[in-house]
């Protein structure tokens, strides 16, 4: 059977990003990424210093693993990584979570397309802003939003755009304006990834989160948009595995 390097699996939790935040959830992280932001939270799944937690699993081991960890508490599966749409075959976990009536959220950066897209449902596409160090492919974005966009109603898709500073904004208010029927978010970049210091940590996100509220309260051409903070830093500052 085929497998998928998986770097962590963890939950229940709350999804605290984006579409669905505050959604309790299990977590399914796999390895590798075809981008390397700067700023990245996650970056344990590409740098080489996670290496040693890598494990190869099939869909039914990931099933047995989540299962072992959520018991029957769960009804949904966040994927994310790195980015697990490198890996056609996620398709076979994902087929497994479906017939067991759970609902799947992928987070992805939409810079590469899979069939199984098609079958998620709570799907967030998180291009990167010029903060990252990434260029965008606006091609392949653009063609994977087309390709999603007759899913049937009860599946969702977002954009997802982390802000860091003023360029950023305007990145991201440039990706809305080109596809302005998806549900578009804009989350507040942790600028601090490392710190212990949790009280800290929240006070100065919380900063940050208030000053791009205003930057979109002052802008009269953003109109149908959703800001948010990432709710776990919020509540676990930069903990792993929650
Ligand atoms: C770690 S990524 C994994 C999935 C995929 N590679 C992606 O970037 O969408 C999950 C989410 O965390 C966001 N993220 C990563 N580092 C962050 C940071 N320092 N502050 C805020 N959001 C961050 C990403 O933009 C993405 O939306
Ligand atoms: N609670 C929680 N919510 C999250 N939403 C997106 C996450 C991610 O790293 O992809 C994440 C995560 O790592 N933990
Ligand atoms: S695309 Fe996602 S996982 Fe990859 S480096 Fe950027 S934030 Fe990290
Ligand atoms: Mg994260």
């Amino acid at each position: 059977m085929s497998k998928v390097p998986v770097i962590e699996i963890f939950g229940p939790t709350i999804q605290g990003e984006g579409m669905v935040v505050g959604q309790k959830t299990m977590f399914v992280r796999t390895a590798g990424c075809d981008y390397s932001c700067s700023w990245c939270d996650s970056s344990f799944t590409w740098d080489g210093s996670g290496k040693h937690l890598i494990v190869q699993m099939t869909a039914d081991e990931i099933w047995s693993e989540l299962k072992r960890l959520g018991g029957s508490g769960f009804s949904f599966v966040t994927i994310s990584g790195g980015n697990p749409a490198l890996f056609r075959n996620l398709e076979a976990l994902i087929a497994i979570l479906k017939e067991n009536d759970i609902k799947v959220g992928v987070e992805t950066q939409g810079s590469r397309w899979q069939q199984w897209l098609y079958d998620i449902d709570e799907l967030t596409i998180s291009p990167k802003p010029p903060s990252s160090g990434m260029t965008s492919d606006y091609t392949v974005l653009s063609d994977i939003l087309g390709k999603l966009q007759n899913r049937n109603s009860n599946q969702h898709i977002s954009l997802k755009i982390v802000v860091f500073n003023e360029e950023d904004y305007a990145y991201a208010k440039q990706i809305h304006l080109r596809h302005p029927t998806i549900p578009f978010y804009l989350q507040v970049g942790n600028d601090d990834i490392t710190t212990t210091d949790n009280a800290l940590l929240i006070s100065h996100l919380l900063e940050k989160y208030q000053a791009l509220i205003d930057r979109v309260i002052a802008d009269e051409e953003v109109r149908d948009v959703k800001v948010l903070p990432q709710l776990h830093a919020l509540v676990w500052g930069n903990k792993r595995g929650v």
